[in-house]
């Protein structure tokens, strides 16, 4: 079976930064911040009694003219809403339906079904195709099932586009202590990369609550960045430069891909599957990441020059 063409490869999640939509200010805020997406979250930073009004500070804040509500300079919008189960979910994927933004990011999720529900729920409200599904991988069997979940990526209709590792609530189930260099979780981790791999998703890494800790956000982007996370999921503003700058090719990198994707574009190169780059053998395979990461770091300054238009 040949593997589906990333339905993410094209999107920059360096930096996914939670905003409680309770919090106003914070929703203010983002218009002149430099993070990649925006999880705009109904689920654990809002209260019970406050789930209506954070609603409503949604509807407020998408039905606002760009750069504020609907484009915010090409930042992706994720809603997390609350599980279907939670007497709050139903409302939420309303609000959802009616706002559009490019993905609604499920909590808990535990097995394909919950991923297909939601699925089925969206097709059957005709909503967009641009309307994709996120999923939270943070429950003991969201990992065990990690691949069954990422295959129902595969599903004809299915929308599911991306997981966030959640670590608190995997923590909390599981006993396992926060610890430098997340030594127990890193097998889990690892499940959830090899899972999206397999299946042609994203993966995003957890947060860390530390958000005063940079050193400790230094290690963590570094290793999730070698895991094989496309980006990392924040909770601060001041955490978003560490995760742009390790989840974005560095300079090295890209000039090591644009020298790939010339070795291939010489005429002497034609036919050929394998090429001799200053002594080292580079395949066809390599040419496809190096173009990916030439194609990202260049929608990378096409989203600073974005940025710096709406700042200004
Ligand atoms: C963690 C915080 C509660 C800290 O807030 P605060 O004390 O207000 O921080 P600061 O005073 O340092 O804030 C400075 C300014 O930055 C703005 N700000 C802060 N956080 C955000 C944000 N997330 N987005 C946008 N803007 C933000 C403040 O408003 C200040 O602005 P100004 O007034 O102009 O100076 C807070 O950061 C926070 O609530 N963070 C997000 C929490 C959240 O979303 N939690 C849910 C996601 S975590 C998760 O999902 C876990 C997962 O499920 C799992 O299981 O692991
Ligand atoms: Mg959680």
């Amino acid at each position: 079976m040949s593997r589906p063409a990333p339905p993410s490869s094209v999107r920059l999640r360096r930096s996914v930064l939670s905003v409680p939509a309770i919090n106003r200010r914070a929703l203010e805020k983002i218009a002149s911040l430099d993070c990649d997406a925006v999880i705009f979250d109904l689920e654990d930073s809002v209260a019970p009694e406050k789930k209506a009004e954070a609603r409503e500070n949604l509807r407020t804040f998408f039905a606002d003219p760009p750069p504020a509500g609907k484009e915010a300079a090409g930042k992706e919008r994720i809603i997390r809403i609350n599980s279907l189960s939670s007497g709050f979910g139903a409302d939420d994927l309303e609000l959802v339906l009616a706002l559009e933004p490019d993905a609604v990011l499920l909590p808990k999720i535990d097995e394909p079904q919950d991923v297909m529900t939601v699925s089925d729920r969206l097709a059957e409200a005709d909503a967009p195709d641009s309307l994709r599904i996120w999923a939270m991988i943070e429950t003991p069997r969201g990992i065990l099932n990690a691949a069954a979940i990422a295959e129902a990526g595969r599903t004809a209709g299915s929308r599911l586009d991306c997981f966030v590792v959640g670590l608190n609530d995997l923590r909390k189930e599981t006993g396992v202590l926060p610890q430098p260099g997340r030594t127990y979780l890193v097998p889990w981790l690892m499940q959830v990369v090899l899972a999206v791999s397999a299946y042609g998703l994203d993966a995003i890494d957890s947060v860390l609550n530390d958000f005063k800790d940079m050193q400790a956000l230094d290690a963590e982007c570094a290793e999730g960045h070698a895991m094989g996370f496309v980006g990392k999921m924040l909770i601060h503003p001041s955490q978003i430069e560490l995760a742009n700058r390790h989840f974005g090719p560095d300079e090295a990198a890209l000039a090591e891909a644009k020298a790939i994707v010339a070795a291939f574009a010489d005429r002497a190169a034609a036919g050929l599957n394998v090429v001799n780059l200053g002594g080292r053998m580079v395949e066809r395979l390599h040419l496809v990441q190096a173009e990916r990461l030439v194609h990202k770091s260049e929608l990378i300054a096409e989203r600073s020059i974005a940025q710096r238009k709406t700042v200004s």
